[in-house]
């Protein structure tokens, strides 16, 4: 049975029993949907066409930062209140989204990346706008958010993890948590030099975070640190082990004592630069998302960039090219020829991660 098989709603943006039976089947099927970061609607469509090209599901999402830019960078983050940018850019990309998801024929999960304790605000008038959402429509605006307070004390991370799952939870709304630290940059603070330890999650915390979260909701994951890192650095650097994730399975499930061998649903932070291995590894354990942004900023700049250089004659003045010094070059500086360029050099990495993850042809 394919993904859409299972789905109510089989195309455009999913929300509530929708998303939960999409990651179980996700679990069960052993595949993990990758997260693209999006930051424009040149991005959004590169990850759609990829999407329905390779028959899969997609999951959206903005960071904090990626939504202010949504919004433009001309507007303020302070005034009139904070986060004011991030807030009104994440809520014009969920509608461009809704909006346009349904034309590619895909189910689509509407999610927000991270969230650091300083960043609360900006989730706050998320939620805002998906109880407003959710009294017109009977649904959130957003199919999901994420909570990261892993660098808080583990009492008050679980503790206010749990207070923003009790208001999501009246809407079926998931919340993606984060306990141990993904090392690199996110929400602009530099964990590059953070101690070894907390880049790694323990099987008790896990179960910590399980119980305090499943009594609230069933519609939560788990983004457990595994020595995951934002960022591509030099091979060797990183050093992931996902069997730690496996140990967090066994625990829980023993702990629960049900018979379900994977009872928790686990998220993979800073997907690039990964292998494989590392992949079809932590997906076996229950790795039901992926997040992957680096690389596919990469793949877009390479597209750009090589337009660029190969047609640089062509874009140096208006008329005039080697073909003729009254040859007009609007065919070559039209944005939708040359950014179009970076849309389908992105396209095709988030194909490869479709095809890695063995999210193709699972719809
Ligand atoms: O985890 C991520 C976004 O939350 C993405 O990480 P990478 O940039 O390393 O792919
Ligand atoms: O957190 C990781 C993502 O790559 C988002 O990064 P960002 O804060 O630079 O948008
Ligand atoms: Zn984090
Ligand atoms: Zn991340």
């Amino acid at each position: 049975m394919g993904a859409q098989d299972v789905l109510t709603r089989k195309t455009g943006v999913i929300t509530g029993d929708d998303v939960m039976k999409l990651f179980q089947h996700a679990r069960e099927n052993k595949y993990a949907i990758p997260a693209i970061n999006v930051t424009s609607s040149s991005t959004v469509v590169a990850a759609l066409e990829a999407a329905r090209d390779k028959k899969s599901p997609i999951i959206l999402q903005t960071s904090q930062g990626g939504a202010a830019y949504f919004a433009g960078k001309g507007v303020s983050n302070d005034t009139p209140h904070k986060q004011f940018a991030s807030i009104q850019g994440a809520i014009a990309a969920a509608h461009y989204i809704r909006a346009i998801a349904p034309a590619y024929g895909i189910p689509v999960v509407l999610h927000t990346d991270h969230c650091a304790h300083k960043l609360l605000p900006w989730l706050d008038g998320m939620l805002d706008a998906d109880e407003a959402y959710f009294k017109e429509h009977g649904e959130p605006l957003f199919s999901s958010h994420m909570i990261d307070l892993s660098e808080e004390p583990k009492d008050e991370n679980i503790k206010t993890t749990a207070k923003y799952l009790e208001r999501a939870a009246p809407m079926k709304q998931w919340l993606e948590m984060e306990i141990g630290i993904t090392g690199g940059e996110e929400d602009g603070v530099n964990n590059e030099d953070v101690d070894n330890a907390s880049l790694y999650t323990q099987p008790e915390d896990i179960y910590d975070v399980y119980s305090a979260l499943s009594a609230i909701s069933p519609y939560f994951s788990i983004a457990a640190a595994f020595g995951n890192v934002h960022g591509v650095y030099k091979p060797g650097n990183v050093k992931l082990h996902p069997e730690l994730l496996q140990k967090h399975q066994k625990y829980a499930k023993e702990k629960i004592g049900g018979s379900d061998e994977k009872p928790l649903f686990l998220v993979f932070h800073g997907g690039s630069g990964s292998t494989k291995q590392e992949f079809s590894d932590a997906i076996s354990y229950g790795v039901v998302k992926v997040n992957l942004d680096t690389d596919l900023q990469w793949a877009y700049l390479t597209g750009i960039r090589d337009y660029v250089l190969t047609k640089k004659d062509y874009i140096k003045t208006q008329v005039g090219n080697p073909d003729g010094e009254d040859k007009p070059n609007k065919k070559y500086f039209d944005p939708r020829v040359w950014v179009r360029e970076g849309e389908k050099t992105m396209s095709a990495r988030v194909q490869e991660a479709l095809i890695d993850f063995n999210t193709a042809n699972q719809l």
